[in-house]
């Protein structure tokens, strides 16, 4: 499976999907293990770009009064710009584009790392503010596998009070979808493709490798 392809999930969650052949294409260039350093991080950066628009998609807005050149006039603004939280390592990867999408937007941060023969995350870093209510909230994570980072992080969320949560991915696993959707929690998913699993070692597959490893190097 390659590309940008969301079969039939989503019942009791919402999942939307950017499905357009730009985003095609970058997560082409993604998933193509020659592609450096330099070059996934461009892509990434670019993808992130469609997700968060596609996230913002019916957002609620402020309507601003503005004068152009011309007349006077109303505009819009974001109602209630989202809480930004990259989770680290990979997350970094997402969080200067979607910042540029939503200037306005305050950042949080998480840290996990998988331990690769548990699969348990490991959290080393939490900067959160402590009272998130009523403040939509998007984590940006390039990959949902088992699920388990980003139930992490949802739980740290949903503890201060967050009730409106979006996971915005690249690449999910069908494992990770189910995991969100079993949680029962206030999430809803963004992404560019679900792919058709998981493999022996817990890797999305077809998927894309290690995605921090492959911004950043081996840690
Ligand atoms: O759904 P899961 O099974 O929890 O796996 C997904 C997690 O794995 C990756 O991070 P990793 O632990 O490799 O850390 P890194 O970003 O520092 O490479 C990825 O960015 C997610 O956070
Ligand atoms: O495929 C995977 C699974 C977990 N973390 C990654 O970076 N890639
Ligand atoms: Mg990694």
């Amino acid at each position: 499976m390659v590309g940008v392809s969301v079969p039939s999930y989503g019942e009791s969650m919402q999942i939307r999907a950017v499905d357009h052949p730009l985003a095609a294409a970058r997560l082409t260039t993604l998933r193509d293990e020659t592609t450096g350093n330099a070059a996934f991080r461009g892509a990434l950066s670019d993808l992130t770009q469609m997700l968060i628009y596609e996230a913002l998609i019916g957002a609620p807005v402020t309507e601003v009064p503005i004068t152009t050149p011309v007349v006077a006039t109303t505009g819009v603004k974001l109602a209630s710009p989202p809480l930004l939280v990259p989770v680290l390592r990979a997350g970094l990867g997402m969080v200067e584009q979607a910042h540029a999408m939503v200037p306005e937007a305050n950042v949080g941060f998480v840290g996990i790392a998988r331990n690769e023969e548990t699969r348990e995350p490991v959290p080393y870093l939490e900067s959160l503010p402590d009272d998130l209510t009523g403040q939509p909230v998007f984590v940006l994570d390039p990959m949902l596998a088992t699920g388990g980072s980003m139930l992490h992080t949802i739980e740290l969320l949903v503890s201060r009070k967050a009730t409106d949560i979006t996971a915005v991915c690249v690449v999910a696993a069908p494992e990770g979808v189910a995991a969100l959707e079993n949680s029962g929690y206030p999430v809803r998913l963004v992404t560019a493709a679900i792919d058709d699993g998981l493999n022996e070692v817990a890797y999305i597959t077809p998927g894309l490798g290690d995605a921090g490893d492959r911004q950043f190097g081996p840690r």
